[in-house]
Formats: structure tokens, sequence, C-alpha cells
């Protein structure tokens, strides 16, 4: 794929992003579908409405890969696509009131409890659909596990921003999706789920808790061979804002770079921390060519490295 394709089409998920997207973006009509997969939905319904803008949200960078293209081959303007987390997007990236629709089809239904954060029936998740939809926008959601989708329905159903529109049992579609073929070749029944938003909702953003630049200069602090070794080792933060280090190498300029992760209410970043030692201080700071949003469990990271490089030998 061409580098101007991947520029016009898919937008980068970064910390500085969401303003040039909406310069990019310019269309006041709005639909988002989280999950896309091979983006078939996507394409059919930007194709009813062209002058609706449909911004695709994904985790697999092949399934932005394969939309991409047939987008691009089909000359589609009202279409972008984002790699990320369509949760954690939704409730960071975007002015509230947003979207005048959000599709999910056939979203994992995350059966185990030790993954139960990442059902879209979470109050978070609810509250973020409810901030990131304007008022008279809906919500559709596509499952073929049926105690999903009552869960879904109670959940929504009862909650104050939202009126129950409709819940289906193998509902006549115009388009069928990859994986609503395959459940429905498995004989397995289709539940749809539409609900509209009637009520105002606002849901405080992770990032907003994130404080400062995401930099530290340490007057008098040092880097050498056996910092950086224990930096690799190093974990912190608390339940819902954990961070921890994968790896750490050291740069050819004599920099230390920083391979992190970090966990903020279950939403996961990975990027690199560089540590820079200077002539009388040494910089603590987000690698340049990485750019998570300013959470606290970022800003946790730092502050460890930078507690580790203060430590007295
Ligand atoms: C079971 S597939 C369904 C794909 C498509 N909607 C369909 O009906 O064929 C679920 C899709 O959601 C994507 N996905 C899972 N979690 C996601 C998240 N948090 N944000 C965005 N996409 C996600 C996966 O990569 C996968 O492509």
């Amino acid at each position: 794929m061409s580098c101007s394709l991947r520029e016009t089409l898919v937008l980068p998920a970064r910390l500085d992003a969401p303003a040039d997207w909406f310069g990019a973006l310019p269309f006041s009509r709005r639909i988002a579908e989280i999950g896309f997969g091979n983006g078939e939905f996507l394409f059919h319904r930007s194709g009813l409405e062209p002058q609706v803008l449909h911004l695709g949200i994904e985790v697999s960078l092949r399934c932005i890969d394969k939309a991409a293209r047939r987008v691009y081959l089909a000359g589609r303007r009202n279409v972008r696509l984002i790699l990320g987390d369509g949760r954690f997007l939704l409730r960071e990236a975007f002015p509230e009131a947003y979207f005048e629709g959000i599709f999910m089809h056939f979203p994992c239904p995350w059966p185990k409890t030790r993954h139960a954060r990442r059902r879209v029936t979470t109050p978070d998740f609810i509250e973020t659909l409810a901030s990131a939809l304007a008022e008279g926008g809906f919500f559709e959601l596509l499952t073929d596990e049926e105690a999903y989708a009552l869960a879904a329905q109670k959940a929504m159903g009862g909650h104050p921003s939202f009126r129950l529109e409709s819940f289906e049992v193998d509902p006549v579609r115009p388009v069928r999706t990859k994986y609503e073929r395959k459940w429905m070749e498995m004989g397995k029944p289709i539940f749809r789920l539409h609900v509209v938003k009637t009520a105002p909702a606002r849901v405080a953003k992770i990032s907003g808790g994130g404080s400062g630049p995401m930099h530290i200069v340490l007057p008098g602090a040092r880097l050498d061979a056996e910092r950086l070794r224990a930096a690799s080792s190093l974990e912190g933060g608390t339940d819902d804002a954990r961070w921890v280090v994968c790896n750490s190498y050291s740069g050819v300029d004599g920099s230390g770079l920083v391979q992190v992760v970090t966990c903020d209410e279950g939403f996961e970043q990975r990027f690199y921390i560089r540590l820079v030692p200077r002539e009388d201080d040494c910089l603590v700071k987000v690698d340049d060519a990485s750019y998570p949003f300013n959470t606290p469990a970022v800003h946790a990271a730092i502050g460890g490295l930078a507690a580790l490089l203060e430590k007295r030998s």
C-alpha cells in the first residue's frame, strides 16, 4: 500500500493526533464501527451515505490494511480507519456527542471472568458510548451469544441515557459480515440490539488524569550499565494504573531505551522511554517515535525510571 494512501485513509492513533483528525475530517455527520474485521459492513454502509464520515477502528493491522485497500480501490472519500482499541479511543480521542451512530458487530464476548472488563456490557463502556453519541444517536450490537445479547439489553435498556429501540433475533440485513455468515452456517441465531441516546452523558477521560509533560529532568542523576540493566526488571503502579518494563537497551549515542507496557483501567499502551545522560543531569522522556496517550500509568512509569536514576549507588 502506498504511503499517501496510508496517510489519507489511515489516521494515526497518537497523542497529538485528535486535533489533526478533526482538521482532516470535514464531515458534520459521523458514524463509527468498532472492530470492523475485513470491512464489509463499513464499506457497504459508507456507500449508502457518501456525505457521512464512516470511521472504522480496529486493533488488527491486517484488517486495517485489507479494508484500506478496498476503500482506496473503490475511490471512497468518506472512510477513515484508525488502528487502536476502540473502547479506549472512543473515550479518549473524540469530543462528546461526536457520532450519530456506532456499530459493533460480533465483538468477542470475553466469557472468562478475568476478561470481563473488555465486554461491551461494562458500565465504563456504556458510559463511553453514551458520551460519544450525539442525542438521538444510536448504538447497534450484533452478536451470536444469547447471554451476551441479553446482558447488553439489560445494561443498556436500564441506562438513563439510552432507550431500547429494538431487540431482534435473526434480523434481515442487506449485507452479512464474515462472522455473521460463519455463525449462520453453524445454525446459530443472530441477535441485534438497537438503542438510542436520549439524554446527555459524560465519561471522565483517563488521559485527562495524567498530569504534566511526559519528561523529567534530573539534576545530578546518572545513567550507567548497572542501572540500565536494573531498569529491565522494574514495574510498579496501582491496580488501575500499572506499568512494567519489558526490556532495556543501550543506544549507540550513550542513551538508554526502555520498552514499557502500561495498563490504565484495563487499557494497554506499549511504547519506549528514553534515558538521556547529559553533562549535569539526566533526561527521562517518552521516546520521539512513541505516542502514548498521556495517562496516569505513563506518568508513573516515567517517575519509576526517574527514581532509579536518582538512586544513590
Ligand atoms: C469476531 S471479529 C468480527 C469482525 C466483523 N465485525 C465481522 O462481523 O465480521 C471481532 C473484530 O474486532 C476486533 N477488535 C477486538 N477488540 C477490539 C477493540 N477493543 N477495538 C477495536 N477492534 C477490536 C478484532 O480485531 C476483530 O477484527
